[in-house]
């Protein structure tokens, strides 16, 4: 038979020992309100039915939570007066088990309420623990005074899980306040089983607690890979020659390729396509047709100096296809011997690098043969 369980979250506190400011349970750690957080991590813990004790002048602050399955209840002046009222709500219908968590421990994890509720099975009450692990001692003055043995002692954490109609009574027959419900359960004679608590499940006490939580949200941010895609597109009309250079090939041809450089139509689509990929505009950029430097400058250069701005960046070329377009010379005899030379100018392995041509079935310029196009796509990759 499956026992129904209610959790109390207490959130009714004014934070006093965390500085100025909203008090700690509202607020943000990583754009959200430390009570979003909270939730949350008890909703990934399997925990629906939601108990969320506030300060009376707290309740608006709740319209921007994620209320689904949450009932709200008014807090009272101490922890123990908080709980308590949550208590008397769910008196009305009682579940069969209570978790009682602290809305300022917004990292528990699943695991841990999994321990408590496993726990309850077998006892009336258990809560999260860690042992003790530093040396301790007694101040006196300023001074070390004498050592406290270590043995034995837990740092108490929540959510602590109790059977809900003895705690009940229990805290009906608590006379005061104390610090947590795990005193008065025991007070009543209940016994509590210990389980294993996490470092992370620390409470926000002080106002370094903060600065831990940002830090921990940040490390469990998935790391995004900076990937960046570029195209390129080019066309060289066809002149007087005895072949074509292509993608750093010189393939045989009655005709060839006029352009200000040696007018590798290939090559230059892929260069753009990386200068693209870097969002640093294209070959005319970088390599002016009006400097009389570039006249007949291999292709190379201009290959070669994007992918060298690149890895300035901090990029890699993680693959790159070029397309050729042309009736024309045939270029499938040649595409390996184009990858290679590619793949060799880029410094990659020949696997990251596609050449592949079509026809365009006779049509437009290039079906009248009148040069080649070619289309190039580059991606690049950080680190
Ligand atoms: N009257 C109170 C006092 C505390 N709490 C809740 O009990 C949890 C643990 O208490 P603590 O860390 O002591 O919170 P505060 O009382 O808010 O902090 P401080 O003592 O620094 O003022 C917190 O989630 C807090 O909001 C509560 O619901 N009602
Ligand atoms: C309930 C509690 O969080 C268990 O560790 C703790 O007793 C309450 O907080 P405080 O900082 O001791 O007031």
């Amino acid at each position: 038979m499956t026992s129904s369980i209610a959790t109390i979250i207490v959130a009714a506190g004014r934070g006093t020992r965390a500085g100025g400011g909203p008090p700690k349970q509202w607020r943000r750690l990583g754009g959200q309100p430390v009570l979003a957080h909270t939730l949350d991590a008890l909703r990934a813990g399997g925990l629906t039915r939601l108990i969320l004790v506030l300060h009376p002048d707290d309740m608006t602050r709740a319209q921007g939570l994620d209320l689904h399955g949450v009932t709200l209840v008014a807090g009272g002046a101490t922890r123990t007066a908080s709980v308590r009222a949550a208590l008397d709500l769910l008196s009305a219908a009682p579940p069969d088990r209570v978790l009682i968590h602290d809305g300022a421990r917004p990292f528990v994890s699943a695991r841990v309420v999994g321990d408590v509720m496993q726990a309850l099975n077998d006892y009336p009450a258990a809560a999260p623990a860690l042992a003790v692990v530093d040396a301790l001692w007694r101040g006196q003055d300023g001074f070390v005074g004498a050592p406290v043995p270590r043995d034995g002692l837990f740092r108490a954490q929540t959510p602590q899980g109790f059977h809900f109609a003895p705690l009940l009574s229990a805290h009906r027959a608590w006379p005061g306040d104390a610090p947590d419900d795990v005193e008065i359960a025991r007070a009543f004679g209940l016994s509590v089983a210990l389980v294993p608590g996490c470092e992370e499940n620390y409470k926000l006490t002080y106002a370094p607690d903060f600065a831990r939580a940002e830090a921990m949200l940040q490390a469990r941010k998935p790391q995004m890979t900076d990937i960046r895609l570029g195209n390129g597109y080019d066309v060289h009309r066809f002149g007087p020659g005895d072949g074509c250079w292509l993608c750093g090939v010189k393939v045989p041809h009655g005709r060839a390729l006029q352009g200000h450089s040696d007018a590798d139509v290939g090559m230059h689509a892929l260069t753009d396509a990386i200068y693209g990929a870097l969002a640093e505009g294209d070959i005319g950029r970088h390599f002016p047709p009006s400097d009389p430097q570039w006249k007949g400058a291999a292709s190379h250069i201009f290959l070669r100096h994007a992918i060298e701005l690149a890895r300035a960046r901090g990029y890699a070329l993680a693959n790159c296809d070029v397309t050729l377009v042309c009736e024309y010379p045939k270029i499938g005899p040649h595409a390996g011997a184009m990858q290679a030379e590619l793949a060799r100018i880029i410094g990659v392995e020949v696997g990251r690098v596609s050449v592949k041509a079509t026809t365009s079935e006779r049509l437009g310029f290039t079906g009248r043969e009148e040069g080649i196009a070619a289309l190039a796509t580059a991606c690049l990759i950080a680190g």
